[in-house]
């Protein structure tokens, strides 16, 4: 399911094949699971309790700060300038936006200074934190690319997927806008882009190491967000 020689059985039945398309395809049902997943819905349309997306952001924040650390390593082994300055410049947008996002949340939300540092993390937070580390520690840059694919292709879906209501918490209204922009939507088809390209050079063993890595990541995304919110 996860070889080279399945993505070429694949491809051969498709007008315009794509390998993320079929990383995509092979990582159902989790990934709409994740993407049509209630919570996005009760964010976006003012049904979520301020508490609620407190405690959703603080879980957050815990797979936020090894997935910037995450970053790194892609900007450390990416091959060329060219992707180390795309890269960088979404490190600065987490690092800067992103971050300053979740400290007005913390803030407005009442949620202790200490609890984003140390929080009682959910284990399927825990999970997808090993997850990021040890891609970071072990992973290959093609690798790293899949895991950025999902995280935030994933994001922009839910993103551009949800219907606002007008009177929305703006922070709640900003946590969608750093995930719908035109900005975003480029970075997110740089991202795949890339990964197309990379995967083309990888031998079989790699390959398939690189699909497992997409697929485990998308269940880490579903586990996540039906721990933060029980369907
Ligand atoms: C769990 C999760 N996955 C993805 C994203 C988008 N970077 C996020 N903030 N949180």
């Amino acid at each position: 399911m996860n070889t080279r020689a399945d993505f070429n059985a694949w491809a051969a039945q498709q007008d315009a094949p794509r390998l993320t398309d079929w990383l995509r395809e092979i990582s159902e049902p989790d990934w709409s699971s994740t993407v049509n997943h209630p919570l996005f819905d009760a964010l976006a349309e003012g049904r979520l309790a301020g508490a609620d997306f407190a405690a959703y952001m603080a879980q957050d924040y815990g797979f936020v700060d090894p997935f910037t650390a995450l970053i790194g390593f892609a900007i450390g082994r990416a091959p060329c300038m060219a992707d180390r300055v795309v890269l960088g410049q979404f490190m600065g947008m987490l690092t800067s936006d992103e971050n300053s996002t979740f400290q007005r949340t913390f803030e407005a939300f009442g949620v202790p200074a200490s609890t984003p540092e140390a929080p009682a993390w959910l284990p399927e937070t825990r999970a997808f934190q090993a997850l990021l580390r040890e891609t970071g520690d072990g992973g290959g840059y093609a690798e790293i690319l899949a895991v950025l694919v999902v995280t935030e292709w994933v994001y922009l879906e839910w993103a551009l997927r949800v219907t606002r209501a007008g009177d929305l918490h703006p922070l709640m209204g900003e946590w969608i806008d750093l995930h719908d922009n035109p900005a975003f939507q480029e970075f997110v088809a740089w991202l795949r882009r890339r990964l197309d390209e990379e995967a083309e050079a990888l031998d079989d063993a790699a390959f398939a190491r690189m699909a497992e890595c997409f697929r485990e990541t998308v269940a880490r995304e579903r586990a996540f967000h039906d721990a933060v919110m029980p369907r």
